[in-house]
């Protein structure tokens, strides 16, 4: 059983136009409503594929309630937190040629008693919880130390915990010890304060947040792939795909990589081949396994050290 954390839910809105321009009035093609946040979608995502999981989100004002009613049509177990402000929305333009802007709210004020009960929340459902996926943005009100709390409250009941997320959140995080982190190349790139140009570059930054406490790092890398260092070793997996949306690729990779064991190469080969189908879908969409072309993923024997990445 997984138990996904999304501090900082959404109600999605994916908006299809021609063409891009600012200050322009543009005509939308296409519309797609989601439940979003990144734990959510990691959780839509794992149980398209068969696996169980439960998603706990505060929820508040009338999006609150639509974001639940958005999550009736999933087979996940939603363990609601009330709260007194409104879920955000997050608005993403898509273009023909795959092209994303994105406008993310910053989201609702958690207050202290609210963020409590979101917290015991999590620690009531954790009974048999396998893996817990702590991801997002923390919104107004909730410290930069959340993860980093939470992996050190989530200690005693011996679960793996993922974390995928920015910043401070994510640096403060690595510190209190996780099983993964999933720093995308931008992520990684700000946590160790430096460019990131080549696989060398990309797979000595992983090895750096393992070196401040992180046992694994998953770091996605567009269109390129990703890199999983662990104690074992580091390997770089890629998969060709018809991009149409990148909206919860990262998501999709995570999940993936985590329902194969979360651990080793062809955990990295899953969610590889996850990540590719969901950039092949509209919106947000989580693959389900008529989606996913796992025989496209190409793990390389021996990574090529000098190869540029350009995401
Ligand atoms: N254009 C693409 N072609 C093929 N796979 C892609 C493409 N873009 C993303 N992916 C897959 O989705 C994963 C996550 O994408 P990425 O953009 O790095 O993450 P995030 O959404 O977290 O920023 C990648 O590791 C890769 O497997
Ligand atoms: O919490 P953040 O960083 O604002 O991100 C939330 C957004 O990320 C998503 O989960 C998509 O994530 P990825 O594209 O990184 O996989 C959206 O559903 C959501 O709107």
């Amino acid at each position: 059983m997984f138990l996904t954390v999304t501090a900082n839910p959404s109600v999605d809105r994916t908006v299809e136009v021609d063409r891009l321009t600012r200050g322009d009035l543009h005509r939308a093609s296409g519309v797609h409503v989601q439940p979003g946040g990144k734990g959510i979608n990691v959780a839509r995502a794992l149980v398209r594929n068969g696996c169980k999981a439960r998603a706990v989100v505060p929820a508040g004002g009338a999006e609150g309630d639509q974001l639940i009613g958005l999550l009736t049509g999933y087979s996940i177990e939603v363990v609601r937190v009330a709260a007194l402000g409104p879920v955000r929305s997050n608005i993403t333009i898509v273009e023909p040629d795959a092209t994303v802007t994105k406008l993310n709210e910053a989201g609702a004020r958690l207050s202290g008693p609210e963020l409590e009960a979101f917290c015991d929340a999590v620690l009531a459902h954790m009974p048999g919880v396998d893996w817990v996926v702590a991801a997002g943005s923390l919104p107004p009100g909730v410290p930069d130390t959340f993860y980093a709390d939470l992996i050190s409250r989530l200690a005693p009941s011996g679960a793996k915990v993922a974390v995928d997320t920015s910043g401070p959140a994510l640096l403060a995080a690595v510190e209190a010890g996780p099983t993964l982190v999933k720093p995308n190349l931008e992520e990684l790139a700000e946590a160790v304060d430096r460019p990131l140009r080549t696989l060398r570059e990309v797979v000595d930054a992983a090895g750096e947040l393992r070196s401040r406490g992180a046992e694994a790092v998953l770091a996605s890398l567009g269109g390129q792939g990703a890199v999983l260092v662990d104690g074992e070793g580091s390997w770089h997996a890629e998969a060709r795909a018809e991009a149409r949306s990148s909206v919860g690729a990262g998501d999709a990779l995570l999940a993936g990589f985590l329902s194969t064991g979360g651990i080793g190469p062809s955990a990295l080969a899953t969610g590889v081949a996850w990540g590719a189908a969901a950039v092949s879908l509209p919106g947000s969409t989580m693959p389900g396994p008529e989606d996913v072309r796992a025989h496209r993923v190409v793990v390389h024997p021996d990574i090529e050290w000098d190869r540029r990445i350009d995401v």
